[in-house]
């Protein structure tokens, strides 16, 4: 078996949001009970090539939950998950890196005292060709080195070394090789939990242009987030997550934040909307 390799040339192919694509990732009829607690209520969700999908909800309806089961972080009791139209059943987040699922979590999976490069390959490091290469586990720095620049260039994220160590750099930096490395690896779907959380103006917005660059490679992402600005700045359709479910899914470029927020505190139903600020 060959080794892993950053996939400079991304592997989907860039589609266009379109509203008639096919759905990269589908889930129905969700359920997750702990005890009496029920986090996932019958929650649907969908995902098409080449869009952002941001997940919003007030604290406690079930976003962290429905987002670990498309994960693979956590087995529902009851519903399906297809990808690409095909059921899939994860019983670890493993199963899920496997199809090419991706997460990036709030706190930062980076290790600080490594470089950039050995972040990037962070447990799928690469090792020298050649039976002995292969046989002591040589790493090969230099190609690790070529590959994360070129990967880091791809996604036009100016970073001057690529061997500088991570504690080194900003914290909208570090959450900026935690984006490059699942976007690296994914074939499918990159999931970020709340990515510009703990960051500044300046450095949220560094994140956002790269999420925005995994995005027009092909990568589909689905975006966890209380920012609401930063959502209707990025997002290309709206879920709002309400009671365990999805309330409404929504079109950023037609509906005001205000009512968003409406739609999530309960105040406004999605039947009291007008047709067209509905993402399809
Ligand atoms: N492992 C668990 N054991 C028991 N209850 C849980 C567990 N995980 C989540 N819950 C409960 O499920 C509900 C939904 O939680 P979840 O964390 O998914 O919501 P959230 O929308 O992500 O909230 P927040 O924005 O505050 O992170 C909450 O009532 C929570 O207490």
């Amino acid at each position: 078996m060959t080794a892993p390799t950053l996939p400079v040339a991304p592997v989907p192919t860039p589609t266009p949001h379109s509203p008639a694509g096919p759905l990269v990732m589908q889930a129905r009829g969700l359920i997750k009970r702990y005890g009496h607690v029920t986090a996932i209520n019958g929650a649907d969700f969908e995902l098409r090539p080449g869009e952002i999908m941001a997940v919003i909800g007030d604290n406690g309806a079930g976003k962290s939950s429905l987002i670990k089961a498309l994960s693979g972080a956590v087995i529902p009791d009851e519903g399906e998950i297809l990808l690409d139209g095909k059921p899939v059943h994860f019983r670890t987040p493993s199963d899920a890196r496997r199809e090419g699922i991706e997460t990036v979590y709030q706190d930062l999976a980076v290790a600080p005292a490594m470089t950039i490069a050995e972040n990037l390959f962070l447990g799928r490091e690469l090792y020298v060709g050649g039976p002995l290469g292969r046989l002591l586990k040589v790493i090969d720095r230099k190609r690790m080195l070529t590959e994360a620049t070129q990967h880091m260039q791809g996604l036009q994220f100016a970073i001057k070394s690529m061997n500088q160590p991570v504690e080194t750099l900003s914290g909208g930096q570090r959450q900026g090789v935690a984006v490059a490395r699942a976007a690296a690896f994914a074939r499918h779907v990159v999931i970020m939990d709340e990515p510009t959380a703990a960051l500044g103006v300046r450095e949220g917005n560094m994140v956002l242009d790269l999420i925005r660059q995994v995005r027009d490679k092909g990568l589909p992402v689905i975006l966890i987030s209380h920012n609401m600005p930063h959502v209707f700045e990025i997002a290309d359709r709206i879920h709002v997550h309400r009671m365990g479910k999805r309330a409404a899914l929504l079109n950023p470029k037609k509906i005001s934040m205000a009512d968003t927020v409406s739609v999530m505190t309960g105040a406004l139903a999605a039947d009291d909307l007008s047709a067209d600020v509905l993402a399809h």
